[in-house]
């Protein structure tokens, strides 16, 4: 098939280089001309394990990136994958969806479409319930067209993870097709028969109507979060008694109703999407006139534990005017992407105390160094935590796991850590966050 994908993000680009992979002829269209650059000279514009060989492979061949809106004619159906972030009031802000839509609304107007033959655009970003029939098909429609005869809308939320993003994309857990017309529906299963056939086991398909699979996402994602939220709540109570959290965790995680994902406690969720569509689902249920109790206090509960990270190092050093380490930057392993880090309450809450603070992340220091210029950066985690009078661990990457005699060369060796990934051991002060 021949696709398009409005949007050529961190979603944009790996779907786009895996449906190339999969056999698809794909044209991602950007306003960044630097990220349209890369991908036709093989280059990922973001770092996501497996999306550097796959763009190498087809980037500039099956793979192309631009920035004319007119490439979605030569294609039968094109996914918006544009941004949905926040308002300040932590509602959708749809500004750039609506942009895109008017843009795809124009490029269709201006050539000839026979009327059995529509052009599918399908809802790949994250947008609260009835957005896609309700804000983005008007603006679409508003460049002259009628839906039903030149273009049909269709939801398909993506479900794939940041560092994981290339696997999850292609084994997925569930596909989720929200259409309201058979032909939608069909393109959408001719778009995903080779993910399907190269998926390891079977890939289930959920047909359902367009605002119930944008609402799917939302549940999806706030239940996770929620979860999280919900075994940090029970860590900090195990804390207070002594016991280890992530005992406990395993244990109720063989329990299959509640299975062993996303039970791992400590300075709690980040990203671009946890925190973002908690926010707009439950700005979007108040304008309805509902009150989301438990997700509020998820949030509120989520907010709270980089603060509490803070104090435990509190208990054993006054940081004031003390060089202090921050280990991990990104908002999880695998990724630069410091959106909504945990790291940034962190960093803050140590500059209001008046430390020193010296990061150091695998990937994500220019990222990071671009929002706190000020702060110093270390190359390694050994250079951070020489000299340093406490270390906090903000996020879980596996080379934090072998350190050992690096903690030797601080300054007081006190190290509190907010993922359970430093091993405990003699000759430091070691504190988990809810073990
Ligand atoms: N990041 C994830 O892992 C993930 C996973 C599932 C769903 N989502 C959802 O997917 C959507 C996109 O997220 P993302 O992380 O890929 O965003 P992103 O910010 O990484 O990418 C968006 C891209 O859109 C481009 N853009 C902005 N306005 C444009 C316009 N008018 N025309 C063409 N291009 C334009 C930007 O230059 C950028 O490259 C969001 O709704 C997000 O919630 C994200
Ligand atoms: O047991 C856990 C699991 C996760 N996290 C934290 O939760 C956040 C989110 O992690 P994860 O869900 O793995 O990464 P994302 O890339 O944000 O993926 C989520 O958000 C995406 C965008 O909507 C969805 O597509 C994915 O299905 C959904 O998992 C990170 O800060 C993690 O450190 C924990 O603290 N404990």
């Amino acid at each position: 098939m021949n696709v398009s994908i409005v949007g050529s993000g961190y979603v944009g680009t790996t779907v786009a280089a895996c449906l190339a992979d999969l056999g698809h002829e794909v044209v991602t269209i950007d306003i960044d001309e630097d990220i349209v650059d890369a991908i036709n000279d093989g280059e990922s514009p973001i770092h996501e394990p497996g999306l550097d060989e796959l763009v190498a492979e087809h980037g500039g061949g099956r793979l192309r990136a631009s920035t004319d809106y007119e490439e979605i004619l030569d294609t039968e159906l094109t996914m918006l994958a544009l941004p949905t972030p926040s308002n300040d009031d932590g509602s959708i802000d749809l500004q750039f969806m609506e942009a895109g839509a008017a843009s795809i609304g124009e490029a269709l107007a201006g050539a000839e479409r026979s009327a059995d033959d529509p052009h599918l655009v399908l809802t790949k970003s994250t947008v609260v319930p009835n957005t896609t029939e309700d804000r983005l098909a008007p603006r679409i429609a508003d460049a002259g067209l009628e839906r039903g005869t030149d273009f049909l809308v269709a939801s398909n939320p993506e479900f794939q993870r940041e560092g994981t993003a290339v696997v999850d994309f292609l084994n997925p857990d569930k596909l989720v097709f929200g259409t309201d017309d058979d032909r939608a529906t069909d393109l959408l299963h001719d778009l995903y028969a080779p993910l399907r056939e190269a998926a390891d086991g079977d890939v289930p398909v959920v047909e359902t109507g367009i605002s119930e699979a944008e609402m799917i996402k939302y549940a999806n994602n706030t239940f996770l979060a929620t979860k999280v939220s919900l075994i940090n709540d029970i860590g900090n109570i195990c804390k207070e008694f002594g016991v280890d959290a992530y005992e406990v965790a395993d244990a109720i995680g063989l329990d299959n109703r509640i299975g062993e994902q996303f039970l791992r406690s400590g300075v709690g969720w980040g990203g671009s999407c946890f925190p973002k569509d908690t926010d707009a689902i439950i700005a979007a249920a108040r304008e309805q006139g509902y009150d989301p109790a438990v997700l509020s206090a998820a949030v509120e509960l989520n907010d709270a534990q980089p603060e509490r990270l803070l104090s435990l190092l509190g208990d054993h050093v006054d940081v004031s005017g003390q060089r202090v380490a921050v280990l991990g930057l990104a908002f999880k392993p695998g990724t630069d992407d410091i959106r909504n880090t945990r790291a940034v309450p962190v960093i803050e809450g140590l500059q209001e105390r008046g430390a020193d603070i010296v990061a150091y992340d695998p990937v994500a220091t220019e990222n990071m160094r671009e929002r706190y210029p000020d702060i110093e950066y270390a190359d390694t985690a050994a250079a951070a935590l020489a000299g340093a009078s406490g270390a906090v661990v903000v996020t879980d990457w596996d080379e934090f796991a072998a350190l050992d005699t690096e903690f030797d060369e601080m300054a007081d060796p006190v190290v509190v850590d907010g993922r359970r990934i430093i091993e405990r051991r003699d000759g430091i002060t070691y504190e988990g966050l809810t073990w």
